[in-house]
Order: C-alpha cells, then sequence, then structure tokens
C-alpha cells in the first residue's frame, strides 16, 4: 500500500515505518525533521499547519512517480503518529494545541481528500492513570476500550479529545478510522536498558498499568489495522498480553490492586491492559517479550 506516516522520525514511528517498509509498504514520512530510517523518505511538514497538510496529503512520494505521467497517486491510508508525547515537553497549552490541530488537519484533509483510512496514535494515558497527580488506580481490571477515560492532564486530554474528533469525521465520511490506545513503547536496547531496574522496584511500572508495547510490535499492530478494512470507528489497547515486572497477576494485585474489582479471571502473567479486542477484531499477535529479550 501507499502509507503517509506521521511523525516517522521519532521512536516509536522509526519501527514502526521500517516494520510497514518491511511488509512491502510504501512509506512516505512526514515529519519536522527528517527519518534516517533506510528506505523512508521525508517531506518535512508542520501539520499545524493546514495548507502544508492539503498539500503533502498530495504530493508525489518520490520522483519515481513522474514516470508514469499520469498525476499525483492517491494515498491508500494515513497513520498519523506525529504529537508531543508527554507532558512536561512543552507548556501544557502548547501540548494540547499542538496534538489536537495536527490531528484534526490529518483527519479534515483525508475526509475531504478521498482516503479510506487513518490510523491514529491515541494513549494508556486517557485512562487518566499514567499522568494523574499522586496515585489513581483503575475502576477495574483488566483496563479494557469500556473503561472510563478522564484524565487530568493536557496530554492525555489532547488524546480524548482526538478519539471525539475522529469519530466525528468518522460519522461524516463513513471512511475507517482506528485509534490506538499505545501504552508505554519499548525499543530493543531498552529492555537490557531498563528492566533490570523494574525487576528490582515494580512500583516503577504502577503509572503504566504494569503494560509496555516493543515498537515492532506495534508496527505489527499498524499493518494489522491496514490489512483489516470495514470497522468504522474503533480504539484498540496496544500492549504486550505479559505484564512488565518480574511479578504475577496476583502479586501485583496484592500490592498494588487492593479494593480495585477484578472483572474476570486473569492468566499467571497475564497483563492488566487488555487486548482482548485488537486480537479478536484485527488480528494483533505480540511477538517481542522483555523475558526473551533478556534471555537473549
Ligand atoms: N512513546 C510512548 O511510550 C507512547 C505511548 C503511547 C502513545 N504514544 C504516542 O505515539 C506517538 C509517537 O510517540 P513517540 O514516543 O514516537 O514520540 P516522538 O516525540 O519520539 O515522535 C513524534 C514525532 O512527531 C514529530 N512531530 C510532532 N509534532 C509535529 C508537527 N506538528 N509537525 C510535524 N512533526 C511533528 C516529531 O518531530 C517527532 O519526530 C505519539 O502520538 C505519542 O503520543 C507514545
Ligand atoms: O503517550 C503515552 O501514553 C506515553 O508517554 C510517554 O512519554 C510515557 O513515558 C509513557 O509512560 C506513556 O505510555
Amino acid at each position: 500500500m501507499r502509507i503517509l506516516f506521521t511523525g516517522g522520525s521519532g521512536k516509536a514511528g522509526r519501527h514502526a515505518t521500517a516494520y510497514l517498509r518491511d511488509q512491502g509498504h510504501r512509506v512516505t514520512n512526514l515529519d519536522w525533521v527528517a527519518s534516517d530510517v533506510p528506505g523512508i523518505t521525508t517531506l518535512k511538514t508542520d501539520l499545524t499547519d493546514a495548507g502544508q497538510v492539503f498539500n503533502a496529503c498530495q504530493a508525489y512520494a518520490g520522483f519515481d512517480e513522474l514516470e508514469p505521467g499520469t498525476g499525483v497517486p492517491r494515498y491508500d491510508a494515513i497513520v498519523h503518529f506525529a504529537a508531543i508525547p508527554a507532558i512536561l515537553h512543552r507548556p501544557d497549552n502548547e501540548t494540547y494545541r499542538i496534538n489536537t490541530l495536527s490531528t484534526y488537519n490529518i483527519l479534515d484533509a483525508a475526509t475531504k481528500l478521498g482516503i479510506p483510512k487513518v490510523i491514529f496514535a491515541s494513549s494508556e494515558t486517557t485512562y487518566g492513570v499514567c499522568f494523574a497527580d499522586g496515585e489513581q488506580k483503575p475502576d477495574y481490571l483488566p483496563v479494557d476500550e469500556e473503561h472510563p477515560t478522564v484524565p487530568q492532564d493536557s496530554y492525555a486530554m489532547s488524546k480524548v479529545v482526538n478519539e471525539v474528533t475522529a469519530r466525528s469525521f468518522q460519522a461524516r465520511s463513513g471512511i475507517d478510522i482506528y485509534g490506538l490506545r499505545i501504552n508505554n513503547v519499548i525499543e530493543p536496547h531498552e529492555y537490557r536498558q531498563d528492566f533490570p531496574a523494574y525487576m528490582g522496584d515494580p512500583a516503577l511500572r504502577r503509572r503504566n498499568i504494569f503494560a509496555y508495547i516493543d515498537a515492532r510490535d506495534l508496527g505489527q499492530m499498524v499493518d494489522c489495522c491496514l490489512k483489516t478494512d470495514g470497522l468504522g470507528y474503533q480504539v484498540f489497547n496496544v500492549a504486550n498480553n505479559e505484564l512488565s515486572v518480574g511479578l504475577t497477576n496476583a502479586q501485583v494485585i496484592e500490592r498494588f490492586y487492593s479494593g480495585v474489582p477484578i472483572k474476570r479471571e486473569m492468566g499467571e502473567f497475564e497483563t492488566f491492559y487488555c487486548i482482548e479486542k485488537a486480537r479478536r477484531l484485527v488480528g494483533f499477535a505480540p511477538r517481542h517479550s522483555w523475558r526473551e529479550e533478556l534471555e537473549q
């Protein structure tokens, strides 16, 4: 497929674009800065500027596309990852402005230009646990897509607003728009760098609901979404199926989740960040586990 990918120069985007390239997709990156991933071309674009977004969505992906003499082909899908990826990188109102405006522009352009699918990065932070002031426990476990999304911080607010915006653009246009509530992204080198500390102090993972997602598996989830048509508007939790700490599910409940309703029986090391919907609807099957990465 011919894919327009935003934020491909960032932490998650670098791995997701490489994964999509390896699956045979043609990927053009829209970002403030150029990608250094081989095979990924960047059109430097400020996504808060609607003019630039509409223009980039209708641009050639490379000089080779001049050859047929049939004009600019239409993109098959947009994968929108560009964002300020947390609080405390920018003043709160800038994070909110950049994230909501960029997403509005992408959705507006996709629907008006007849691009039939948009997959966008939402976040685990929508559930209100990650960047809460003090400790906020989930309302129930495991956290699935029905869990309330009432966060207190500007980054997560921008993601909740983006989900609402996406749902409305989908209702108007009828195209497929899938939002990914991505858990904490782990790059391959971060297993050795960071996980030993998580084994020593599991509380370090409390704000991530003890979950994580390998950056390459996130690429797989995007590809699963590209391959699955006709679902309309959907949000999906995206995480590994196992906890990111060296405790069992029961031990985490005992230490961190006393009083939190447990909705169903769970596996010994099963994640509290439920990924059943992604498995069922698009066939997501994470492959990279921290246990195996540390053994290698
Ligand atoms: N890293 C995580 O753990 C995590 C978890 C959940 C969700 N997410 C979401 O996944 C996406 C990618 O996150 P990341 O960690 O790779 O972030 P990142 O900051 O590493 O990458 C984001 C990229 O977007 C670009 N960008 C931002 N705003 C832009 C704009 N207006 N115009 C052009 N380019 C712009 C940046 O230059 C950067 O290359 C984000 O939407 C983030 O909110 C990340
Ligand atoms: O966007 C998000 O959800 C993520 O933001 C990152 O910056 C946080 O470190 C991570 O815990 C979150 O998973």
